[in-house]
């Protein structure tokens, strides 16, 4: 069949169903709890609920001297409790995560189950904080005991099982030849999904090869004409989703970039340091705008919601500029999946043990595809900063431990070794100083398989996305003013990310559990709930 056949190109997969056996259905009937307040509202479409948001404000007296003062701040927030038909769009669709999320959502929609070593294995959403884990939504009064309910539960967020999938690739391949080739699952998994994922081929992508490594253009034969940015181009993937959502009859996209890192962009004032330059390097086909920053600019100019889950920098500052122009959604960069998750964790913890690191030593090797683009010293490079600046936050917090300016040393190392495909080895040395001059020396070794810890965050991006479309707030002290979104730039989605993009001059939070403490606490307030407490007074004070 040709590559690009119309009915196939891009073909999609999904009927808008979640009876899949191992999740609970979807609908908004299904909603697990509602809450009693007078602060909280439902009606058939929406959940309206006014919230207290508590905070400290810290000054400085004429001593010197911090002065502390409690703040409240009441919003209004409005939730849209309709779940849409959602399409989700990769780009890099034919790659390792592009087709071990795909089969990995066939899987768990049929309820799969096959043959391995070690026994029978279940389609399951594992690894993924939207579908693997709970929350507390609080403690029975009479048994004194913690109620934990599903994390999807906390609000009417579209299933995994529901999506409609499509994306690009530079590569033709089917999205079963790209399985064989990804080597991530089992034959017998892959036997079960192979049928669908043969029916399903990318669209053709654009490519500018100095953005990725040069050992990448043997699978380059599915391009859109031009090797640099232009309008056609933006207009085209423009055109590409506004296709797949007519004809999959969506109410809403979100794209991904999970195709190979690309090295940065240099930002140049004139060309891509504000919306209108970059609208116009564009228009001129300037070499320095990236593959990455024209899917970006396509998805914010057609109201899409756009996640990079690689460490580029694609969202220039002209990028930032056009989305918060655009009321548009992005977010990212990089998924956090192993290494670096663990390293989040881990320091976080060490740290506020009052424990001094002084140096991270983070070597890994791996044999797939992103491995050989990460070969090449410039893809690295965007990578080694993302893996790098993830203790920073952690670090300036603790000026007990740390003068100003001082910071453990950190040393990121990747090495391509085909022999280990998609299974990651990382091995990681946390040397610290502790008490009197001891020291503690922690070393890891962590298998990763890539595309497997990567694929529920693919998800979890898609799904938190989809959910801030449908979350609108307003000052309770501005009762006529309009509701509106959230910031353009989604903070949220921080605890999928290594390199936590945020709204310009505000602070990057890396630390795993403040990361997830956000997501946990926003989608609270959104039904009138307070903040997660741990201090349960109920079970000291009596
Ligand atoms: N655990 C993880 O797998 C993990 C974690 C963090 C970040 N990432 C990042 O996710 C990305 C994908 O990882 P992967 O293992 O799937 O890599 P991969 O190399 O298997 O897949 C990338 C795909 O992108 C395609 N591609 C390259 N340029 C393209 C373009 N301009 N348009 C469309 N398609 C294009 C390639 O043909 C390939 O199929 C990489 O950037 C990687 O660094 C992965
Ligand atoms: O998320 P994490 O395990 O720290 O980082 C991973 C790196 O260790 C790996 O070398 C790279 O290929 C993956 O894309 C991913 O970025």
């Amino acid at each position: 069949m040709a590559p690009h056949a119309e009915a196939d190109a891009g073909a999609a997969y999904g009927n808008g169903n979640s009876n899949g056996t191992n999740n609970s259905a979807s609908s908004p009937s299904s909603e697990l709890f509602t809450v009693s307040s007078p602060n909280v509202t439902y009606t058939d479409n929406e959940i309206l609920s006014k919230y207290t948001y508590r905070t400290t404000s810290v000054t400085k007296d004429a001593a010197g001297k911090y002065v502390a003062t409690p703040k409240e701040t009441v919003y209004d927030f409005k939730v849209d409790r309709k779940v849409p038909k959602v399409g989700m769009m990769l780009v890099g669709w034919g790659g390792n995560n592009g087709t071990t999320v795909t089969a990995g959502i066939i899987a768990n929609r049929r309820g799969l189950v096959w043959e391995t070593r070690e026994g029978p294995r279940a389609a399951n959403y594992y690894g993924s904080v939207i579908m693997g884990s709970t929350m507390k939504l609080g403690t029975d009064p009479v048994t004194k005991q913690e109620v934990n309910i599903p994390f999807h539960d906390v609000l009417p967020m579209v299933h995994p099982n529901d999506l409609v999938i499509g994306g690009w690739d530079i590569s033709s391949m089917n999205l079963a030849e790209a399985m064989d080739r990804a080597a991530v699952l089992e034959p017998t998994l892959k036997a079960q999904v192979k049928k669908e994922l043969a029916q399903m081929v990318p669209l053709p992508s654009i490519y500018y090869p100095d953005f990725i490594a040069a050992n990448q253009e043997d699978r380059a034969d599915n391009l859109i004409p031009g090797n640099k940015a232009s309008m056609a181009h933006v207009e085209k993937i423009r055109q590409d989703i506004r296709d797949f959502k007519q004809q999959n009859g969506l109410d809403k996209v979100i794209v991904q970039w999970t195709a190979n890192t690309e090295r940065y962009a240099d930002i140049i004032p004139g060309v891509n340091d504000t919306a209108d330059n970059l609208l116009k390097a564009i228009e001129q086909g300037h070499e320095e705008v990236s593959p990455s920053t024209v899917f970006a600019v396509a998805c914010i100019l057609e109201n899409t919601p756009f996640i990079n889950g690689s460490p580029q920098n694609t969202f220039v500052p002209g990028a930032i500029d056009l989305a918060s122009r655009h009321g548009a959604f992005i977010g990212g960069d990089d998924f956090k999946s192993g290494q670096t998750k663990m390293k989040s964790a881990l320091v976080d913890f060490l740290i506020n043990a009052g424990i001094k690191l002084t140096s991270i030593a983070s070597y890994n090797h791996l044999g797939n595809n992103d491995g050989k683009n990460l070969s090449s010293q410039r893809q690295f490079r965007s990578k080694e900063i993302s893996k790098s600046n993830v203790v920073d936050d952690m670090v300036e917090a603790n000026s007990v431990l740390y003068k100003k300016g001082e910071h453990p040393d950190h040393t990121v190392v990747i090495k391509y070794m085909p022999a280990v495909g998609d299974n990651k080895r990382a091995l990681d040395e946390y040397y610290a100083e502790i008490f009197l001059g001891g020291h503690q020396t922690i070393s890891i070794f962590n298998v990763c398989e890539d595309s497997l810890l990567a694929s529920p965050l693919i998800i979890d991006l898609v799904v938190v996305a989809e959910m801030m479309t449908r979350i609108s707030w307003k000052l309770s002290a501005q009762p006529d003013s309009e509701y509106k979104g959230f910031h353009s730039v989604l903070s949220i989605l921080s605890y999928m990310l290594k390199a936590p993009l945020t709204p310009p001059g505000t602070p990057v939070v890396n630390a795993l559990a403040k990361q997830r403490g956000a997501l946990t606490n926003i989608f609270r307030a959104c039904v009138g709930l307070e903040p997660e407490s741990d201090m349960t007074l109920e079970h000291k004070l009596f």
